[in-house]
């Protein structure tokens, strides 16, 4: 598993059309596959320690507040090396009026392929906006609906819990996307398993439609073309017809 990290911050973020977001969309001219990831929810519920985990596997425990960096590294996704981009994001604010997404988590959000909304278990409140930065995830995308799976993290702090696994799930459920409850602390399969899905999905969308359509077979049997044989045979027929009426005459 390669890590490079390119401390590209979102406000540095090239925007959609510029020549730097050209030149960034030729990641895969390399080869691979490029499928980029945005990981978005509210502050503190551990969206850097899971990127982080998912690329490095290691668990960081310090805690400051991000800037948003953009990290790039290849998986194996159903025996295809794709190019990943994973922008990690500030946390989202909740005013009155709902949420607060700036200029450059929307600019990033339209950027990705995919989105990991996180919510921490220890924190309700960062589960309450969840629908709402779905539906604002998917408004930035109109036209396309875009992968988006649900990440309820820090199931370690069971004795600080406020939200149950089955809140997520019907959540998800109802949004339509994968769900994982995962401690980032304790465990790394299941982060990676979130990823992993997520990629298939875009990877699936990405590709070709399926396999090529079967030619479709006419209902009406085709005539079978004539074969010589039988050309000739006829044309005698026909011959021998045309000699006997002409001799009766
Ligand atoms: N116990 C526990 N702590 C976690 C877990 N994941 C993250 N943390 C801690 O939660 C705090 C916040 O984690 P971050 O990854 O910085 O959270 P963030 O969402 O990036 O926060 P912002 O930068 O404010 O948006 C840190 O102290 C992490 O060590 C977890 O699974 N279990």
């Amino acid at each position: 598993m390669r890590l490079i990290q390119n401390m590209c911050t979102i406000a540095e973020y090239p925007a959609p059309g510029s020549a730097a977001a050209a030149a960034d969309c030729c990641l895969g001219a390399a080869g691979r596959r490029l499928v980029k990831i945005a990981v978005v929810g509210a502050s503190g519920v551990g969206k850097t320690a899971l990127v982080v985990r998912f690329l490095t596997k290691r668990f960081i425990g310090d805690y400051e507040r991000n800037a948003g960096n953009l990290y790039t590294r290849q998986v194996q996704i159903e025996g295809e090396t794709l190019a990943i981009q994973v922008q990690d994001t500030p946390g989202v604010q909740v005013r009155e009026n709902g949420l607060s997404c700036g200029e450059p988590l929307n600019r990033c959000i339209r950027w990705a392929d995919a989105v990991v909304i996180v919510f921490s278990v220890t924190d309700y409140q960062s589960y309450e906006l969840i629908g709402q930065l779905h539906q604002h995830v998917q408004q930035l995308h109109l036209g396309s609906r875009l992968p988006v799976v649900v990440v309820a993290n820090k199931a370690d702090l069971l004795h600080v819990k406020q939200v149950d696994p089955q809140l997520g799930l019907q959540l998800a459920g109802m949004l339509g996307c994968s769900f994982y409850e995962v401690s980032v602390s304790e465990n790394y399969n299941d982060v990676y398993n979130a990823f992993h899905v997520l990629c298939k999905e875009v990877s699936h969308k990405q590709q070709p439609s399926g396999t090529p359509e079967k030619r479709r077979t006419s209902l009406i049997p085709r005539p079978k073309s004539p074969n010589m044989q039988d050309l000739k045979r006829r044309f005698k027929q026909a011959l021998s017809a045309k000699v006997r009426t002409v001799t009766s005459v």
